[in-house]
């Protein structure tokens, strides 16, 4: 259960610090990572889940809200046709990937179906952290208002060259499809000006292991000052 403000402060947690963006999900210090797509956040998520913290992947959220059964799936399927669902009842992703990425209406019409869901998954998912801190892995985090959530914006950063050239060899996808993805992200610049953090992931998968040690290092810190 999400425990409500009024704990964070019996608890002792400062509510209006300098990186404090609003309600939080929990007492807990909560730290938004975020980058577009095949920054690494995935990458930087598995060193942070090594050093015993516990990570919470919107992803994985939307994920979960159109599970075969799940009143999101039927209406999907009510708006785009029972051609965006396999023959064993889940949704196809690639099918939705090419309607929505082409067409700004559907992918807003989608997103106010799906991301009020993802947000109560991923406030459930953050209440049941356990560890130090706790991570909000989400490429929307600053789109969708998911900010709101956290404490701190940690933000995966390369240039955008070399993030179509790894997003394109992890997807199998062509590049032009990875294009119009980020065209619907918030633009590098405007990422990098929402940040506290910053893990350069322009070099290789040691670097970013090594910066994310320290960070969590700052991390621990901060919930020992109380943050
Ligand atoms: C369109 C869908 C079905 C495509 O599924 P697919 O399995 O091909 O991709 P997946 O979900 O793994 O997303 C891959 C990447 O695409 C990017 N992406 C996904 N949704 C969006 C979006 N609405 N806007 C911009 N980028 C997006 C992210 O970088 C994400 O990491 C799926 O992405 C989806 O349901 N999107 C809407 C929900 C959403 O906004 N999810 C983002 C997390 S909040
Ligand atoms: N420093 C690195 N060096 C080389 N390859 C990397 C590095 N970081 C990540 N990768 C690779 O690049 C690809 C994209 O990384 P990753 O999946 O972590 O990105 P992501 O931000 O989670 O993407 P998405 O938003 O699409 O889920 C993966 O194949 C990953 O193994």
């Amino acid at each position: 259960m999400v425990r409500p403000l009024f704990m964070a402060a019996l608890t002792g947690h400062r509510y209006n610090g300098p990186s404090f963006y609003g309600f939080r999900a929990d007492s807990v210090l909560t730290i938004g990572l975020t980058g577009g797509i095949g920054s690494g956040k995935s990458a930087a998520a598995s060193c942070f889940r090594a050093l015993g913290i516990n990570v919470v992947d919107a992803d994985w959220a939307a994920r979960v809200v159109v599970q075969p059964g799940q009143p999101a799936l039927a209406k999907i399927a009510e708006h785009f046709g029972a051609d965006v669902l396999l023959e064993n009842g889940e949704l196809d992703r690639a099918k939705l990937r090419g309607l929505v990425f082409d067409n700004a209406n559907e992918r807003s019409w989608l997103e106010g179906l799906l991301h009020p869901l993802i947000r109560e998954e991923i406030l459930r998912a953050l209440a049941a952290s356990q560890s130090a801190y706790a991570i909000l892995e989400s490429p929307l985090l600053i789109e969708s208002g998911q900010y709101k959530l956290v404490d701190r914006i940690c933000v995966v950063d390369l240039p955008e060259e070399q993030q179509v050239a790894r997003a394109g060899a992890r997807d199998r996808s062509d590049a032009e499809q990875i294009r119009k993805i980020m065209a619907a992200q918030l633009p590098r610049q405007q990422r990098l000006e929402k940040a506290d953090d910053v893990l350069d992931n322009s070099g290789d998968l040691a670097s970013l292991e090594a910066q994310v040690e320290a960070l969590h290092q700052l991390y621990l810190q901060l919930v020992e000052e109380n943050y």
